[in-house]
């Protein structure tokens, strides 16, 4: 599948271009399927557009977020992902909305992984949207550089779920998603700012190593296109 940049003159434009998209894409599937499902993003990226998306007037009732990737930490640690979208999205008329957590308090990070699973399997497949975000470090959800489960979480023919990971690069422990899960989304974008980020994009473009920025699973074999937002 290809990708496709759309650029935007700043990060505002950008905000608004995406919640816009988004928030048609769920009001269609309700409209069609009767609910609606988002996997987002976490890091610093996303908060403007999670703003703009709180304040759609969509049904959110009927509409269930989760997380794309989520840290190895309670939603009350300033690093969580969960904590960042209840901050910024799940506020305004997105406060109906439905969230699933990654992050359960279980003994280990492989038994929270199966309860993500279970918790998130009752969302149905494929996600209607999917928004990526991208590390400097070309990772995009918690498919890091040389991750201990990078091959089984990159790996399209495994299943849906959520996996564990551990790599030099990201701080905690991770839980994420697996690339089967989510790229097959009805909408599947990645949300990126900043020259350096599109200097990264380019690099990710000009070679075909997966180990090293996994972020190219997601531009050369995605399921699904991928409509790259960017601005300066
Ligand atoms: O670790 C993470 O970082 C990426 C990118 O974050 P940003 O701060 O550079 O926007 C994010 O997409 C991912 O969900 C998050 O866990």
């Amino acid at each position: 599948m290809t990708a496709k940049l759309h650029e935007f003159s700043d990060a505002a434009a950008l905000a608004d271009a995406l919640a816009d998209k988004v928030a048609t894409q769920l009001a269609t599937a309700i409209e069609e399927r009767g609910a609606a499902s988002i996997a987002v993003s976490g890091g610093s990226t996303p908060k403007r557009f999670f703003e703009v998306l709180s304040a759609s007037d969509i049904d959110w009732c009927k509409v269930t977020v989760t997380l794309v990737d989520e840290r190895f930490v309670p939603a009350d640690n300033s690093r969580s992902n969960h904590l960042l979208v209840a901050t910024h999205l799940l506020k305004d008329k997105a406060a109906a909305a439905a969230f699933i957590p990654l992050y359960y308090d279980a003994p280990s990070i492989a038994e929270a992984a199966d309860v993500a699973t279970r918790k998130t399997a009752g969302i149905g497949h494929p996600f209607d949207v999917v928004i990526l975000g991208m590390g400097t470090d070309g990772h995009t959800a918690s498919f890091f550089p040389h991750g201990n489960n990078l091959a089984r979480a990159l790996d399209l023919s495994g299943p849906r779920g959520v996996l564990t990971m551990e790599a030099e690069g990201a701080g905690e422990e991770r839980l994420t998603f697996s690339f089967s899960s989510l790229s097959d989304a009805r909408f599947l974008a990645l949300h990126i700012e900043g020259q350096g980020k599109k200097d990264v994009l380019d690099k990710a473009k000009a070679g075909t190593d997966e180990t090293e920025m996994p972020i190219r699973a997601a531009l050369n074999r995605a399921r699904s296109p991928l409509e790259i937002y960017w601005a300066p």
